[in-house]
């Protein structure tokens, strides 16, 4: 099949690129001209492991085309892909401007007949409403152009992307015609090998599949670090109740980690947007409220524990962090707990030396310049434990899970650690090192 997808972010650039190495023509649009001409010349805007090699072996086949010319684009293809951002405004709705100005785009190149699915998160309703925006478009322009649209939500995951979009638990097809979901149906049926992985349905409640999982998933986190905080006060170990719940298979062992909180574009976001979504139409959800709350007080929960350590005031003390991305495997920093807790520990006073293996650079684009001055970048995890009064462990690499603790011991000034993420054995309190976790 021969694709366009607008938008070369996280999603559009994955899954292009895995349409690619099934054999699909693909366009990968942006108006980003640096990020297309980098990508030309196979510069990866994001880290995504494997995402290079893939890349560039099938920009080599020519099944994959990065361009920022729409109209070549769309006249070579039967299927466009939206995937262009949809970030929180401040108010908590989804911003839906990169929606529309690509569908402006759209409608004001399309020559011929076509299918429009619509794979960016957005609030229900809207693949109608971007429908009917391209077809008044295509009238004023005194054209007589037949668009359909479809609404497939992406349910990838930073860090495996390309595994995920691979092998997806699901493809979500939400359309009104026969024919959509059966051109659908065929361009993933090399990704799926059973076909009731392909969900077919009605495009609102499509839209809404994608807010409920995600909204889901973050509900048990949130749920789980409740929890822990509940098993700190207690006496009990959230390491062991999750294993205890997790056996039972209505419950199941994933996405029930208790840590420092949840960050990233989506959740934070995504959770936001359907509390929106509902208040504006009457409802006022009490759940997911509180899964946010929860959520933002938990992102203090590290720095709580250093402060009742250490006391409120932290100057002349220097704290040691390991991860800066929002989770392993990627470089995005965004809604990072590590941001809280790094700007937290310099509003007080005390100074910082991090390592992240991927998130360095794009971190400091995102933090203030204000606290720039106060932290030390280095690029070996033993170099940030140096003379630190303390190590902070904020992102779970797996580099950090087995680490060397008689050089750590060797390296920080006083032998302690906060672990926010539950990766260490308790067994190194009986080498004297002072440890810190969350719910145990
Ligand atoms: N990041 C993730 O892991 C996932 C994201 N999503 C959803 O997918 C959507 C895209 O997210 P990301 O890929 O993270 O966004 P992103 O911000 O990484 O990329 C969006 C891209 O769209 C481009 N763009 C904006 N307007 C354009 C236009 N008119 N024409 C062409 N290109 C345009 C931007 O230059 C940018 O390169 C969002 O709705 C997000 O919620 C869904 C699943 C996973
Ligand atoms: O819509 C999206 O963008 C994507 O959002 C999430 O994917 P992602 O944000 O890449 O990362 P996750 O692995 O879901 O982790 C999100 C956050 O939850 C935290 N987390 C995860 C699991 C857990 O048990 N505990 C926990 O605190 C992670 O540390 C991280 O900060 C979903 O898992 C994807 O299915 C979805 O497509």
């Amino acid at each position: 099949m021969k694709l366009t997808i607008i938008g070369t972010g996280y999603v559009g650039l994955v899954t292009g690129t895995c349409f690619a190495e099934m054999g699909n023509k693909v366009y990968c649009v942006d108006i980003d001209e640096k990020k297309i001409n980098d990508l030309k010349n196979n510069i990866m805007p994001i880290y995504e492991p494997n995402l290079d090699t893939l890349v560039r072996e099938n920009q080599e086949k020519h099944d994959l085309i990065f361009t920022t010319d729409l109209k070549e684009a769309l006249d070579d293809s039967n299927i466009i892909f939206l995937a262009v951002g949809t970030p929180m405004r401040e108010d908590g709705s989804a911003n839906l401007d990169y929606i529309y100005s690509a569908a402006d785009n759209i409608g004001n190149s399309i020559s011929k007949d076509s299918l429009v699915v619509i794979k960016s998160t957005v609030p229900i309703g809207t693949a109608f409403k971007v429908k009917e925006h391209i077809e008044e478009i295509i009238a004023s322009r005194g054209l007589d152009i037949n668009i359909d649209i479809a609404s497939n939500p992406e349910f990838l995951k930073e860090g495996v992307a390309i595994e995920d979009c691979m092998h997806p638990d699901r493809v979500i097809i939400g359309a009104e015609k026969e024919e959509v979901f059966d051109l659908l149906k065929d361009l993933y049926a090399p990704f799926v090998s059973k076909h009731d992985r392909i969900i077919t349905m009605d495009v609102k409640s499509s839209e809404m599949t994608k807010y409920v999982a995600n909204s889901m998933l973050a509900t048990k986190i949130s749920f789980m670090n409740e929890i822990a905080n509940i098993c700190e006060v207690t006496g009990a170990n959230v390491k062991n109740v999750r294993i205890g719940i997790g056996s039972d298979k209505r419950i199941g062992y994933d996405f029930i980690y208790a840590g420092c909180g949840y960050g990233g574009s989506c959740f934070p976001k995504d959770v936001q947007a359907l509390i929106n979504t509902s208040i504006d139409n009457g409802y006022t959800p009490e759940l997911l409220n509180h899964v946010e709350i929860v959520n933002a007080n938990q992102k203090k929960v590290l720095v709580n524990k250093v402060v009742k350590r250490f006391g409120e005031d932290l100057s002349g003390l220097t704290f040691s962090i390991w991860g800066l991305a929002f989770k392993p495997g990627t470089d995005d920093v965004r809604e990072a707990p590590s941001i809280e807790v790094i700007k937290s520990i310099i509003d007080k006073g005390g100074k910082i030396r991090a390592y992240d293996p991927k998130a360095i650079e794009t971190f400091k684009v995102a933090i203030d310049d204000k606290y720039i001055d106060s932290i030390e970048f280095v690029n070996y995890k033993y170099d940030a434990i140096n003379d630190a009064n303390a190590l902070i462990l904020v992102t779970e690499w797996k580099e950090f899970r087995n680490p060397d603790f008689e050089e750590i011991a060797e390296r920080l000034s006083e032998k302690i650690i906060f672990d926010g993420r539950n990766i260490f054995d308790s067994k190194i309190k009986e080498e004297g090192f002072e440890l810190y976790q969350i719910g145990c």
